[in-house]
């Protein structure tokens, strides 16, 4: 989730804000409503706004409306009855008091996600999962979520936990990738003040931030293997001990850990303890690709039309029915996250209320039906196979952002994670792949 705090970072907007992040979400900061209207409508993927209430709640809501930009406003300032009451009757959806309470953000963040994590099915394949989910999530039984990249790990992962018991608990989401080795244990630990150079405050880990709620693990076979030691370690002992602290912390915390990776075969090779693979596989569940389950493509995209539409200040768009079947029928290279990437495309691309194949087209979907009702018929890239084209452009990005893979991820709308794993193919084919520019936390 990304959240867009609006005002001056004073030590108790920036507690706000070191709250957000640490229950997993991105966190923007502007100083003014100006920049926060023109921050959400250039970027249009903000969940969440957090103002100050004396920046102008009013004038922020009134900004947002006239670009048709609908996000939920949360006022924050001192704690008085009269402020608060002026914020809301201004639009703010509700009033945070500051110094915030961490219960009081958890629970707006809760029902923000609520609403962007909703997860979107009708297809019976998944509805089989959907009833295992059920049962298994009632218990607190580690869960292990295996599947192709961006087939909806992390969403099923919150479902999870949304049906458990832990529901009002704290949903906490670790990507086990994103970090180097060295920030990752501070990270899921914390530490204390001076536990090492730069740790000029206390910190609070993700495992803390968990407590009483789910840790989700993302991408766990990235783990290095001595930080795999010390995960289980905190697992079977319940309690871990911050950097630099002398004092042990008892958790209560769910694990459920996701992995696109084979991890018997990372035992096999020696990547992926098999000790920690049995406390984390309690209850294994497999997420089935798009392609399996065809019957979700519809729904899941006028999901992400509404999405994107509201997200923009558009107004809605129905996809058209040659749009759909071509999207039902074609070959799905790739998984939800493409299929939502390429309706934001086509939604900023469409004109008029229907999104047609032809915004389909100019957003790039390559994806083609049976022989002759090819989406792209005309592009320069016809005769290439779809995975030289996705070589090409993944090397030709990766060149742009001078080897930086975290950009070119972003860019390319893929996890670092998906990026790497394909450079590495690449690079074990023969290809040139750009190195890491110098200063990079991420590796090939
Ligand atoms: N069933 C669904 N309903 C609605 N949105 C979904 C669904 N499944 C996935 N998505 C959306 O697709 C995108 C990718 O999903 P998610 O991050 O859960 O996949 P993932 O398998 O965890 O990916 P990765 O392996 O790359 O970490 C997200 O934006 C998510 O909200």
């Amino acid at each position: 989730m990304r959240v867009l705090i609006v005002g001056c970072l004073g030590s108790r907007l920036e507690q706000a804000a070191n709250i957000v992040i640490s229950r997993g979400s991105q966190v923007d900061h502007v100083g003014t409503v100006s920049q926060a209207i023109d921050r959400a409508c250039s970027e249009g993927n903000h969940h969440l706004v957090i103002c100050e209430v004396e920046c102008g709640i009013r004038s922020l809501v009134n900004g947002l409306a006239s670009q048709r930009v609908h996000i939920p406003v949360l006022a924050c300032g001192p704690a008085s009855a009269a402020l608060a009451t002026g914020a809301i009757s201004d639009g703010a959806d509700d009033y945070l008091p500051l110094p915030p309470d961490t219960d009081l953000v958890a629970s707006f963040l809760q029902d923000v996600a609520y609403e962007s994590h909703k997860l979107i099915s009708i297809d019976p394949g998944m509805s089989q999962l959907l009833c295992l989910v059920q049962k298994v999530a009632v218990s607190d039984a580690s869960v292990l979520v295996c599947g192709e990249s961006g087939t909806g790990k992390e969403i099923l992962s919150r479902y999870i936990h949304k049906k458990s018991k832990r529901f009002k608990g704290p949903f906490v989401a670790f990507n086990c990738a994103a970090l180097p080795e060295t920030l990752i244990e501070s990270e899921l630990f914390g530490h204390e003040k001076g536990a090492f150079s730069g740790a000029a405050t206390r910190r609070i880990g993700r495992f803390e931030a968990a407590n009483g709620g789910t840790l989700l693990l993302d991408e766990i076979s990235e783990m290095d293997v001595r930080m795999q030691a010390k995960l289980l370690r905190a697992i079977q002992e319940r309690e871990i001990d911050r950097l630099g602290g002398n004092a042990s912390i008892p958790l209560d915390v769910r694990i459920i850990a996701t992995s696109n990776r084979d991890l018997k075969s990372e035992i096999k090779n020696g990547r992926f303890r098999e000790d920690l693979y049995f406390r984390l596989n309690v209850v294994s569940l497999t997420v089935p690709p798009l392609r399996s389950r065809r019957l979700d493509i519809v729904p899941l995209a006028q999901h992400f039309s509404k999405k994107y539409c509201e997200l923009n200040g558009l107004p809605s768009r129905i996809i058209s029915d040659k749009a759909n079947e071509i999207l039902t029928n074609g070959i799905w290279k790739g998984n939800i996250r493409e299929l939502e990437n390429a309706v934001h495309r086509a939604v900023l691309l469409s004109r008029g209320d229907v999104i047609n194949v032809e915004d389909f087209n100019a957003a790039g979907v390559s994806s083609s039906v049976n022989s002759e009702r090819s989406i792209i018929n005309t592009n320069p890239w016809v005769g290439n196979s779809v995975d030289d084209v996705e070589q090409a452009l993944i090397l030709d990005t990766l060149t742009y952002t001078d080897g930086n893979r975290t950009h070119a991820a972003s860019i390319l709308g893929i996890s670092i994670r998906a990026l790497r794993n394909k450079l590495r193919n690449y690079a074990d084919k023969g290809a040139n792949v750009p190195r890491p520019s110098l200063g990079l936390v991420t590796q090939q």
